[in-house]
């Protein structure tokens, strides 16, 4: 596929045209958030100004309207996700909601001390933090699939752990602090062998590669909205319809019930049984405008996109002598992020300064604190690219490295 017009998409975010101290903003924070196109910010205004009304199909035309546009978002991200329809596309909050649903509603009803949960040492706190919570109540265990030196999951440990207690295997499909794209198929059919679910966290792969959810064949998978060009405050959970269908929610209220009365309540149709009260509207049309605008850019090219952007981002700061790298070298196992750290300065001086330049990076554990004790160090700088990003923000960045070596080393 030919390569993306970055100049053409950087004309729909005025944000990147942003200066501050006279130096235009490079933002190269995107695995923690990015921003937003004209087209997704326009979709939800026109949104608030023209159909806005509550769903739930109420008797009159602006709540049809809002209860058609809802309805088609989940319509849209199911084809997107290639799930078999709305039935299977639950909206939540983010990534971290759709990890706690599943938790509560199938491992704390389903999870007993005789089992095992199986996460790897790479995991994001939204699922690690989840199911270790889940299982100091539940009586089960947790056990974590190895991370070799390579930034690699050990398969063979995989293999060894994934066994017939094993209840449940979570993974995170791209790393959100090493890069490293995991081999999520490999891992599903290891769990499917042993009759275990399969959930995969895909906050840093739906945005930014093909992903199809039945070649996958995961149980459950979640990704956030805001981390694809879209809105903040939606997310989504998927899972296999037989499963939702068997699964009782734990957030309960107006919207997901079939019928109540003073001694019980039975519950609605997918996925609304799951989506308790007023869900999201605005967001849900935002996120159906950035299915759109990034299919018209072509998932494909923005895997390249990245891919390309890692791996020039891996050699450069290879080539410096006094920075270390976490995860594998640039390629197909590196999704499009680099975290890292300069010698002799700590990740939050070094990022203080990348500021000072008007460079946007991250600095801090990433929300994954165990793999950073094991990396053996604190922190890390990492910086994550999207479809606006350039090898020439990437200079910039490298170059930014000698005020600090000036300052800190
Ligand atoms: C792999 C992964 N899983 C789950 C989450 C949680 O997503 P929500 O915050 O949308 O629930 C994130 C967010 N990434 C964090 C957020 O900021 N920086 C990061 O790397 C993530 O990268």
């Amino acid at each position: 596929a030919d390569a993306i017009d970055v100049g053409a998409i950087r004309e729909e975010f005025p944000i990147l045209q942003r200066e501050f101290d006279g130096q235009q903003v490079v933002y190269l924070d995107n695995a923690a958030t990015t921003q937003t196109p004209d087209p997704v910010v326009d979709a939800m205004s026109d949104y608030y100004r023209e159909s806005n009304a509550n769903v739930h199909r109420g008797i009159h035309h602006l709540s049809q309207e809002a209860s058609e546009a809802y309805e088609a978002a989940h319509d849209r991200v199911a084809e997107f996700i290639n799930a078999d329809g709305r039935e299977e596309v639950i909206f939540t909050k983010n990534t971290t909601e759709g990890e706690n649903l599943l938790a509560y509603s199938w491992g704390l009803a389903e999870l007993s001390p005789e089992d095992t949960v199986v996460l790897t040492e790479m995991e994001h706190h939204a699922s690690l933090v989840t199911w270790q919570q889940i299982a100091k109540r539940t009586g089960a265990s947790v056990e974590y699939i190895r991370v070799d030196e390579t930034g690699r999951l050990d398969m063979d440990h995989a293999a060894e752990l994934i066994d017939d207690d094993t209840a449940i295997v979570s993974a995170v499909h791209v790393s959100n602090t090493l890069g490293t794209v995991n081999p999520v198929s490999e891992l599903t059919d290891l769990a499917h062998e042993h009759d275990a679910l399969s959930f995969i966290d895909g906050a840093q792969a739906v945005p930014n590669r093909p992903v199809d959810v039945k070649e996958i064949d995961a149980d459950f998978y979640a990704f956030s909205g805001h981390k694809m060009a879209g809105p903040t405050g939606i997310g989504v959970l998927y899972g296999k319809r037989d499963l939702l269908e068997d699964l009782n929610p734990y957030l309960y209220g107006g919207g997901m019930i079939r019928k109540v009365t003073f001694e019980d309540s039975t519950w609605g149709e997918l996925p609304w049984k799951f989506e308790p009260g007023t869900p999201p509207i605005a967001e849900a049309v935002g996120l159906h405008a950035a299915v759109d605008w990034l299919e018209d850019i072509g998932m494909d090219r923005i895997e390249t996109h990245e891919e390309e952007l890692a791996a020039y981002a891996y050699d450069r700061l290879e080539a410096e002598e006094d920075v270390e790298i976490y995860g594998p070298e640039g390629g197909p196992d590196r999704g499009g992020l680099v975290s890292f750290n300069l010698e002799g300065v700590h990740a939050h001086d070094l990022t203080s300064i990348m500021n000072d330049h008007t460079i946007a990076v991250r600095a801090g554990d990433h929300c994954t604190q165990p793999l950073h004790d094991k990396l053996g160090v604190p922190a890390s700088t990492r910086a994550s690219f999207y479809v606006y990003n350039t090898r020439e923000e990437i200079d910039k960045l490298v170059a930014a490295l000698d005020d600090a070596r000036q300052l800190f080393a």
